[in-house]
């Protein structure tokens, strides 16, 4: 297991050196290069076991070519370039207001829904521009799908939670939805928890339990990609922990896109991380070598808790 490092562990995890650099990287998206041999962050000592990545060698999920995002007059997006990768864990970090979650929502397209947002450049998904009128954006959001910071439960019990996006789907026969409901709600890891009280309120549980039934029911429609805006800030150590796992069990069934806050948490959970700052990608690699050997001084700044 990867994870199971304990709380007190967490605390000590920001290794502040000042390493070496080789200079400043102008690029925004990289690939691994060398092992740095003063590591801007000690990633053992989250229990992260090193794991060298190469995005060049990925398949796409997502292409995001020259994106700019404005609400009204503000920009809150400045031509962002970058390719996710597949059956990854991507994270987006940086200081509050640096438009994580704003590219976040660009892959699902929730900014549709705020007024005077608009958005110029393309983001693909399997080769089609999801910005192109042709695509319809309840369909996408199937395919997309996203948890938020606060679990969302419907005032509905546990069991029609689950079942929520196949009933709308028209989807009504019992068996099928007996089938899917537990296995989206094992898949969340939450079956053993919740299977002999299927039929009482979703809001009787736990928020770390209500924040794993909304993941269970967000995968019980088999979407491609999962979009986690700070999925476990409103949680208590332990049910992030438990959040952390079932990130680490999901990815091998769906891209994952997690916006968070916490370092040590991108550092646990990711594949590949994406720094930025105000609105811009500043770095962009695999997690090893943004946390250990960033080439943008920003970047280490940043992740040696310099500022933001
Ligand atoms: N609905 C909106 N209308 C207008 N401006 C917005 C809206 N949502 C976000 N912004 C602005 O866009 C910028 C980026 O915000 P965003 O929430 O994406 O950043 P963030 O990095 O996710 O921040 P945080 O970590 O604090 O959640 C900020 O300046 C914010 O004020």
């Amino acid at each position: 297991m990867v994870y199971g490092v304990g709380n007190h562990m967490l605390n000590e995890a920001l290794d502040v050196s000042t390493s070496s650099r080789t200079g400043e990287g102008q690029q925004t998206a990289r690939t691994a290069t060398t092992e740095s041999s003063s590591p801007a962050f000690n990633l053992e000592s989250l229990g992260r076991s090193r794991r060298k990545l190469y995005l060049d060698q990925e398949d796409t999920c997502f292409s995001v070519e020259q994106l700019n995002l404005l609400y009204g007059r503000k920009q809150a997006l400045f031509d962002i370039s970058m390719k996710i990768p597949k059956k990854r864990v991507t994270a987006f970090i940086g200081p509050s207001g640096c438009g994580k979650s704003t590219l976040l929502r660009t892959m699902n397209r929730m900014n549709d829904l705020v007024e005077g947002c608009s958005v110029t450049g393309k983001i693909l998904l399997d080769n089609q521009d999801i910005y192109e009128k042709s695509v319809n954006a309840a369909d996408l959001r199937r395919r997309v799908g996203m948890v938020f910071q606060k679990p969302n439960p419907f005032p509905k019990s546990i069991y029609e939670n689950v079942a929520y996006g196949l009933r709308i789907q028209g989807i009504n026969k019992k068996r099928v939805l007996d089938e899917v409901v537990e296995w989206a709600l094992k898949s969340a890891a939450l079956w053993d928890e919740v299977k002999d009280r299927l039929h009482e309120s979703a809001l009787s549980m736990s928020g770390g339990q209500q924040q794993r039934l909304v993941i269970a029911r967000t995968i019980a429609v088999e979407p491609e990609v999962l979009l986690l805006d700070e999925p476990a800030s409103a949680l208590d150590p332990i049910s992030t922990l438990k959040i952390e796992e079932l990130i680490n069990k999901l990815k091998s069934k769906f891209t994952i896109v997690i916006v968070t806050h916490n370092m040590q948490q991108a550092a646990r959970v990711s594949d590949y991380t994406a720094f930025m700052y105000m609105g811009k990608l500043i770095e962009f690699g695999d997690t090893d070598t943004v946390f250990t050997n960033p080439a943008r001084k920003q970047t280490e700044d940043y992740i040696t808790g310099r500022y933001g």
